[in-house]
């Protein structure tokens, strides 16, 4: 991926305000790469995943991705039908939230995606289960509705339906933020397996040195600038 001169402001109509959220971003993710972000709150993190993910319309610059479906494909002017395909099958997007699906179980959130990939639904069950298993999700919670479950579960949750989908490209906006260590060390197992799975991630942590080992090059943001980069393997 190559985002060149990315720029993305909001006007605050009520108080006839507009805020840079991030200046001039620029920078190329190779394949397999796993890229940190670092930086205070409000310095622009979210709002370069979001941009990428589509969730913000782009007003300047250029994120040129490499899809296996459409090539190369500039997502800052991709059409919303390309970023739904694309969603689904090659980008994910990890947060510390979850939206819960009306009447929609643990279980079928997550065969739910895996189908959406083109797996088998014997294979999705199977693979639903493993992973379920794995954030050690309760049994007794997969065929519940997950508004009911607590914080730490519905996260598990999310970004077990995220990886089950093996991304080829992976956001992640402080996935860990809020769980406990074993939970954590779960996190970082399965993305370390993605990793080596192939595949790109561009993650904000607020506790990088967690992630150590595992992301390739870290870079520090502040007032919606890159300040510095880092080459750590
Ligand atoms: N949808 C929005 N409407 C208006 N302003 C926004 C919007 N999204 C972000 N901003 C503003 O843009 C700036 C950057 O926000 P962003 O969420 O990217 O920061 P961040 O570094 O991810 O912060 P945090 O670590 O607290 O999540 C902030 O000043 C924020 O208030």
């Amino acid at each position: 991926m190559e985002i060149n001169d990315l720029s993305k402001s909001f006007i605050l109509h009520n108080q006839r305000k507009n805020i840079h959220a991030v200046s001039n971003i620029t920078i190329t993710v190779k394949k397999g790469e796993f890229i940190g972000i670092i930086g205070k709150s409000g310095s622009g993190k979210s709002t370069i995943l979001k941009s990428i993910y589509g969730t913000y319309r782009v007003q300047e610059g250029d994120i040129w991705y490499d899809s296996s479906r459409f090539g190369a494909i500039n997502l800052a002017k991709a059409t919303e039908r390309e970023m739904i395909y694309l969603r689904k099958h090659e980008i994910g997007y990890v947060s510390q939230f979850l939206n819960v699906m009306p009447r929609t179980t643990a279980r079928q959130l997550v065969t739910g995606a895996i189908l959406e990939m083109g797996q088998t639904r014997e294979m999705a069950n199977i693979e639903t289960e493993k992973i379920l298993g794995h954030f050690e999700i309760g049994k007794e919670l997969w065929d519940s509705y997950p508004a009911t479950f607590s914080g730490g579960e519905k996260l598990r949750l999310n970004i077990a339906r995220a990886m089950v989908k093996r991304p080829r490209l992976l956001l992640l906006d402080e996935p860990t933020a809020s769980l406990d260590h074993d939970s954590k060390v779960k996190v970082k197992t399965l993305l370390e397996q993605l990793m080596n799975e192939g595949t790109t991630m561009l993650g904000i942590f607020h506790d990088l040195e967690f992630m150590n080992r595992l992301v390739t090059r870290e870079y520090s943001m502040q007032n919606g600038c890159f300040t510095q980069a880092i080459q750590k393997i």
